[in-house]
């Protein structure tokens, strides 16, 4: 799914009134009338109290909208409009005189904190103050509303965005964001909504297709791609019946040190777990016994020292090389990186402490295989980058090491952004639970499985991405998020395969009947 730009749906917004001879009033019935469908649906009449705050915009024009068809249903609805100008749109002008003909009275317009009516724990609220036309923070006592709305102990329902949020730009003011229970997001879902900086303001959000034009839709190079399983599915390449383990590929771990051997244990289990033919680990000698133990699967080669890596050689030609996991950063080691980068040619996965190697020592940098995927956390990302304004920021910096060093890097996190140069691909799957000791070695290795089954790099970091987060998600429904270990995700790639290709449910007639 495409994630657009606040100027993008603009510009789908001209475009489909111009083309499909539809004006923008009707477009804002079509949108409100769905909402008020979402809710109408949940509420099933109930007289519970809906408390509708409209700004003086469209997104007003749509909460009016909404305000109109619930009177009509015979909902109790109050209607207030933040009237912070006098510059109203004419869409919301036109909506805001048909409510006065179907109540025989005006909304109420409110103007100071004075205005502010009381609101009772089981009501309902509906944001529709700001959308996507914010253009600034919020301030005087229209911030001051918004914190009101947020100490309320009723359910929150933003329209298209909760209000405060910029669809693709920085929170303008932390303090002044609708913190929104659930949001109806127009069309496409908005940047902001995948970014840690922004995205707890909305945590649960839907999609309500408002028909802007398909072709405009297809055509526009959108900002990032939300990707979920439907997308995911597409990844997959099938087995052939005549295969053997030479057709899936080679993968070396090169990984762990002296009390850190699980990294590669963990590693070397998820990369054949991902499908991987073979998979050889180099490790130092001290980690001999322990993965010849714990993986019996995994055929070992010893490093020259007892504690660390300092030399990766005799190895057997592998198609992929899952590097960092656990392996320090000792000069050494990164001496063993130097001549590994320069002399072994193979899809490379560069993880952990390759990255704070890399971070450490400018020749390493240099010599960054080409298409190779880097998997940093957010301090490892800091460390190679350098620190960061925002997420926005952050996205710019990455995408100019993705170019400068030609390489993908996922940005690991809620939702994990895959980058390479100007494009996004962001993770839906995965949640807290996973952010435990071993997680990110798990990935790496699964990556690495990918890339020597033939996926190419891009493809292969956002498939894996998503099995990952998918394993993670079965291991939490039976276990709870608290319990969730890198190890039982690793033993649950299996599981995410079949999950991932298993046909979507037909909706059964009783549940539709519920709804
Ligand atoms: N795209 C689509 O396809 C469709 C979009 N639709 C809906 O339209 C919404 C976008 O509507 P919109 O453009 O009228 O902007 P919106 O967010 O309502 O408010 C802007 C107003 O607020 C003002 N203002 C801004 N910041 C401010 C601040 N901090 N403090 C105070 N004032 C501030 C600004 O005024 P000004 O900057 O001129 O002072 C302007 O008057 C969109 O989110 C969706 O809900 C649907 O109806 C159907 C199809
Ligand atoms: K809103």
């Amino acid at each position: 799914m495409k994630v657009f730009s606040a100027e993008q749906l603009q510009q789908a917004d001209k475009v489909t009134t111009e083309k499909h001879n539809i004006s923008s009033l009707d477009l804002m019935e079509r949108a409100g009338t769905q909402i008020f469908n979402w809710l109408h649906q949940r509420m099933q009449g109930a007289q519970v109290p809906v408390h509708i705050f409209c700004g003086i915009g469209n997104n007003g024009g749509d909460g009016l909208v909404l305000g109109r068809h619930l009177i009509e249903h015979g909902y109790v609805v109050h209607i207030y409009i933040a009237n912070f100008t006098d510059k109203r749109s004419k869409c919301f002008l036109i909506n805001y005189d048909r409510v006065k003909e179907i109540t025989k009275k005006w909304p109420i317009l409110m103007t100071s904190e004075a205005d502010f009516p009381e609101i009772h724990p089981d009501d309902v609220i509906i944001d529709a103050i700001f959308g996507i036309g914010l253009n600034r923070a919020p301030e005087g006592w229209v911030k001051k509303l918004i914190q009101y709305l947020n100490e309320q102990k009723a359910f929150r329902l933003s329209i298209d965005i909760p209000s405060g949020l910029h669809a693709n730009k920085p929170v303008a003011d932390m303090e002044a964001v609708i913190m929104a229970n659930h949001t109806l997001t127009f069309q496409a879902p908005k940047l902001a909504f995948f970014l840690p900086d922004s995205g707890d303001f909305a945590p649960y959000f839907e999609i309500i297709d408002i028909g802007l034009d398909p072709e405009f839709l297809h055509n526009t190079v959108p900002l990032a791609h939300l990707i979920s399983k439907q997308e995911a599915r597409q990844f997959y390449k099938q087995r052939k019946k005549y295969s053997h383990k030479g057709d899936y590929g080679h993968v070396l771990v090169v990984g762990g040190s002296y009390g850190k051997m699980g990294a590669a244990v963990l590693s070397s289990k998820a990369a054949y777990r991902a499908g991987a033919g073979l998979v050889t680990s180099f490790i130092p000698k001290c980690g001999y016994d322990i993965i010849q133990t714990a993986l019996p699967e995994v055929m070992a080669i010893t490093d020259a020292y007892d504690h660390l890596i300092s030399e990766v050689d005799d190895i057997p030609e592998v198609e992929a090389i899952a590097v960092g996991m656990g392996i320090g950063t000792n000069e050494r080691t990164v001496n063993a990186l130097k001549k590994l980068f320069s002399e072994t040619k193979a899809s490379y996965v560069i993880d952990a402490d390759a990255i704070n190697c890399i971070a450490l020592d400018k020749d390493l940098k240099k010599l960054i295989p080409p298409q190779s995927v880097l998997t940093p956390h957010p301090g490892e990302l800091k460390r190679l980058v350098g620190d960061w304004k925002d997420d926005y920021d952050k996205l710019e910096k990455v995408k100019e090491f993705t170019r400068k060093y030609k390489c993908i890097l996922l940005i690991k996190g809620a939702n994990s952004i895959t980058v390479h140069e100007d494009k996004l691909y962001i993770n839906t799957s995965g949640n807290p639970g996973m952010a435990t000791g071993g997680s990110g070695d798990v990935l790496s290795g699964m990556i690495a499985a990918l890339l020597a089954q033939g996926y190419d790099p891009l493809l292969a970091t956002v498939f894996a991405t998503y099995l990952h987060g998918l394993a993670g998600n079965i291991v939490s429904q039976s276990n709870s998020f608290e319990a969730v270990m890198a190890g039982d995700v690793a033993d649950h790639i299996g599981k995410a395969y079949l999950s991932l290709l298993e046909p979507d449910q037909p909706v059964q007639q009783d549940e539709n009947d519920q709804k």
